[in-house]
């Protein structure tokens, strides 16, 4: 039987516990081998991160480490080009066996753009997505993906066959955590404890992160 493989992509400015919560409830539900965190170097639909694609992947790293299936995978900080999920998806594909399963995790506001993304309509011969709800999102999906999820939604998560092809929508503890939230926390000199991992913590202050320009 193939290996069942989660992909969590994110620009991770900083990562915090609304990532890294929902990425391990999800691992364990779905059983995966091993649940891959990945860094977009840069961002397709976004202005430039505030923190260097290096520092982004070193707090991903401390969050993860020691703690299975969850892992980083920095192949997007290896590309000289916007980090197009389809070409991520691409490159994993050479790598693995034909019946392996590949899941994409989005968040729901992330999903909710997945029209506008590079070759969109490509991502699901990869990959099947797992949509995460954010407790801060708007709950109407757009009118351009109302066809695709009546076509390809698996009404029960657990149910999805094959290496690729369905979207379906997973439960996890609903954070209404944002790295917006914590870049702001930070500018203003407040405390950010609780919403990262005490070593990601220590690393946005022993780099001095975040901080408003005096
Ligand atoms: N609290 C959360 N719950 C569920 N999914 C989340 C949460 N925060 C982020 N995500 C999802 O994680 C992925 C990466 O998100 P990203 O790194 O942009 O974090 P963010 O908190 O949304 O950042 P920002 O506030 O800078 O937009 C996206 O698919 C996003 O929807
Ligand atoms: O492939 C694209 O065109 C594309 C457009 C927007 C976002 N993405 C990916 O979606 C993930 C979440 O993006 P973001 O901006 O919310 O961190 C991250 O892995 C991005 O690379 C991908």
């Amino acid at each position: 039987m193939g290996k069942r493989i989660g992909l969590f992509g994110g620009t991770f400015d900083p990562v915090h516990i609304g990532h890294l919560r929902g990425a391990l409830e999800v691992a364990e539900q779905f059983g995966f081998d091993e649940l891959r965190l990945i860094p977009s170097a840069r961002p397709p639909h976004r202005d430039t991160p505030q923190v260097s694609a290096a520092q982004r992947l070193e707090m991903v790293q401390l969050a993860v480490a020691g703690v299975a299936p969850l892992v980083v995978d920095d192949r997007e900080l290896k590309r000289e080009r916007p980090s197009w999920t389809i070409e991520t998806l691409e490159s994993l594909r050479t790598e693995l066996d034909a019946d392996d399963q590949l899941f994409l995790l989005v968040g729901w506001d992330a999903f909710c753009g997945l029209p506008s993304w590079h070759r969109w309509s490509e991502l699901l011969d990869h990959c099947h997505i797992l949509v995460l709800q954010r407790p801060d999102a708007d709950s109407e999906a757009p009118e351009d993906l109302r066809d695709l999820l009546a076509a390809r939604s698996a009404v029960d998560p657990q149910s999805l066959q094959g290496p690729s092809g369905q979207i379906a929508f997973v439960w996890q503890t609903p954070l209404a955590i944002s790295a917006t939230q914590i870049r702001q926390l930070l500018g203003e000199g407040r405390s950010v404890r609780f919403l990262v991992p005490d070593a990601v913590l220590a690393y946005i202050h022993a780099h001095d992160l975040y901080r408003a320009p005096n």
